[in-house]
Order: C-alpha cells, then sequence, then structure tokens
C-alpha cells in the first residue's frame, strides 16, 4: 500500500526537552493507525504537528506527497483531547455552529444518527455524560465529512462500557473508508482498532508494524501461572519456572504438552492462570517499563 502520509524525520523540541527526536513512519490510505505510549512520549506533540497546530523544528510531513495545504486542511477531522464547548448549547446546536464553519458540512440530523446521539442530541452539552460528550466531539470533527481523522486519546477517562462503545463507533466510521490516526496509552485499544501502530518512548519510535505481527515477533507461546507451591522435580526440570511472589511462572510454546505434565505430577490447578503476549508485555520487553502505571505485567519467553 502507498503512503497516504508520510512523515520523515520529524523534530520537536520545547526548550532543551527534546519531545518528537526524529521519527518517520507512513500511513496507508483508509487504515487505522495508532501512535501507542506512556504520558509524556510525545504523541500529542506528534499528532498536533500533523494536524497543522503545532510547527516543527525539523523533518517534514507530507499528504499524497505535499506538505499540508490549505485543501487538506479542508479534509482533517480533529478530535482534541480537550474541547471547550459553548455554554448553554446542546449537542445539536454545537453541531450546527460547527458545521457553519465549512463550505462543505455533512448533514447535522445524518451525524446525530451515524455518532448515536438521538437520546440527548437536545441536552446541554455540559449534561452528558463522559461516553455521550466523546461521540458529540467525534461527530464534531465529522463535520466536514473529513478524508483523515485525528483521535488524540479518545477514550481517556471513560468506563469500559462506553470505551467499547466508543470502539464500536470508531469500527463504523473506519469502514466508510476513512483514515484515522489516534493516540492511546491503552494497549487494548491500540490492539483493538489499529492496523498498524508505532509504539513511541520518550520521543522515539521503539516499535513499529501491525499489533499481531510485532507480538509475533517478539514473543512466543504463552505464560503459565500457578499458585506457589512444592512443585516436583520433572517439572522444575522441564519447565524451569521462575518464582515471584506468590506465584511460579512458566514460559512455554508447548501449552498441550505442559499442562499434560503438570496434570501428570499431581500439580494444584487451582488458580492456574495462561496468558499471551499483549502490547502491554512488549512494551515492558522493549523499554524494561510499563506503559500504564503498574498493570499486571507478565514476561513471556523471548523468540531471539
Ligand atoms: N507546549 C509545551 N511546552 C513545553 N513542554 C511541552 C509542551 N507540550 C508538550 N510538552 C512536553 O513534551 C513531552 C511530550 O508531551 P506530549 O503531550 O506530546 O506527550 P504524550 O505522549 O501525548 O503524553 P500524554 O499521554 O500525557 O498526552 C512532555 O514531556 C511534555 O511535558
Amino acid at each position: 500500500m502507498s503512503a497516504f502520509i508520510q512523515v520523515n524525520n520529524l523534530r520537536k523540541s520545547f526548550k532543551k526537552l527534546e519531545a518528537v527526536q526524529g521519527i518517520s513512519f507512513s500511513v496507508p490510505k483508509g487504515i487505522c493507525f495508532g501512535l501507542l505510549g506512556p504520558n509524556g512520549a510525545g504523541k500529542t506533540t506528534t499528532i498536533e504537528m500533523m494536524e497543522g497546530i503545532v510547527d516543527f523544528d525539523g523533518g517534514e510531513i507530507l499528504y499524497d506527497g505535499e506538505p499540508l495545504n490549505r485543501a487538506m486542511n479542508q479534509r482533517i477531522g480533529i478530535q482534541f483531547q480537550h474541547t471547550a464547548l459553548q455554554d448553554y448549547l446542546s449537542g445539536r446546536e454545537c453541531l450546527s455552529m460547527f458545521a457553519s464553519f465549512y463550505s462543505h458540512a455533512l448533514d447535522v440530523q445524518h451525524l446525530i444518527e451515524l455518532c448515536q446521539l438521538e437520546d440527548f442530541a437536545e441536552q446541554d452539552h455540559r449534561k452528558l455524560s463522559g461516553g455521550q460528550k466523546q461521540r458529540l466531539l467525534l461527530a464534531i470533527a465529522l463535520v466536514n465529512d473529513p478524508q483523515i481523522l485525528f483521535l488524540d486519546e479518545p477514550t481517556t477517562g471513560l468506563d469500559p462500557h462506553a470505551r467499547r462503545n466508543f470502539w464500536d463507533l470508531i469500527n463504523r466510521i473506519k469502514a466508510l473508508g476513512k483514515t484515522i490516526v489516534l493516540t492511546t496509552h491503552y494497549m487494548d485499544e491500540a490492539e483493538y482498532l489499529c492496523d498498524d501502530i508505532a509504539i513511541m518512548d520518550k520521543g522515539r519510535i521503539i516499535a513499529r508494524g501491525a499489533p499481531r505481527d510485532l507480538l509475533a515477533e517478539h514473543f512466543k507461546g504463552v505464560l503459565i501461572r500457578l499458585r506457589q507451591q512444592h512443585l516436583p522435580e520433572a517439572v522444575m526440570a522441564t519447565c524451569h519456572p521462575r518464582q515471584d511472589g506468590a506465584y511460579w511462572f512458566i514460559n512455554t510454546d508447548k501449552v498441550e504438552q505442559t499442562l499434560k505434565l503438570l496434570v501428570e505430577e499431581q500439580v494444584e490447578l487451582d488458580g492456574l492462570h495462561v496468558k499471551s503476549a499483549n502490547l502491554d508485555d512488549l512494551f515492558l520487553k522493549l523499554t524494561g517499563h510499563g506503559l500504564q502505571g503498574a498493570p499486571e505485567q507478565l514476561e513471556m519467553a523471548d523468540v531471539k
């Protein structure tokens, strides 16, 4: 697939802080591309340079081979982390106001239906729940029928149910053929939504590719967690378990054989947990620290 958005050696410093340190990547048309990383990694600075909101110190950003120009600017939709809306306006009125800014805008009722705002479109936007507000902000980002949609941490602070709803909505919008660039520090969000990701840490890209390919490249097998107990010699010698706190951990790419051995050796399986590697594990492996503070991190077998 050819690059729709091409970012080459992009740099940005704030005084002595090098927030973005010469990153490069490309985004083909029609995919959902994710910039993933912990707080302060440089995601928002990168996306804001791509949106033309923040000037960059070096490098280039090309859209269909051209720097961002007025015509392309009209084809971009942005959902910011925070957007101040006019007090007292209903969702429908907010949408009408933003639609009036563009020469070509989508029908407001169509946007209300697309983003499932029907039940609260007439309410003062200040009374909306977090999930409802995010859907309204998404509708506002779509008002000019953009070719490219930028979403900056769109589900931060939402409860799990609202996040799921929002993910479904993003998938519906992606199915309309739009190119989506989103930032997130939720690895599950990136795994669920993104065709391609760049993992950022401290202003640099430390991994690039499709989530599934990245995981296959860096990990094999699964991790089995058992409650601490005396393990038979055969298990110790074959599985090389690692003890950590109240648990034993076994890395293996031969799950069935390992489980069979545990059963044969009459190991207590109560509380057994089997887990595949995810992007949190990858981030931990690449950087030595976790993505979101202190989620449960499980070391996985390394292929290399
Ligand atoms: N306008 C600014 N002035 C000074 N420093 C800034 C500015 N904007 C960002 N930074 C700094 O640049 C670094 C990268 O910030 P950025 O917001 O891009 O990270 P992020 O990955 O989006 O983090 P978050 O998930 O918290 O939004 C941080 O250290 C931040 O404090």
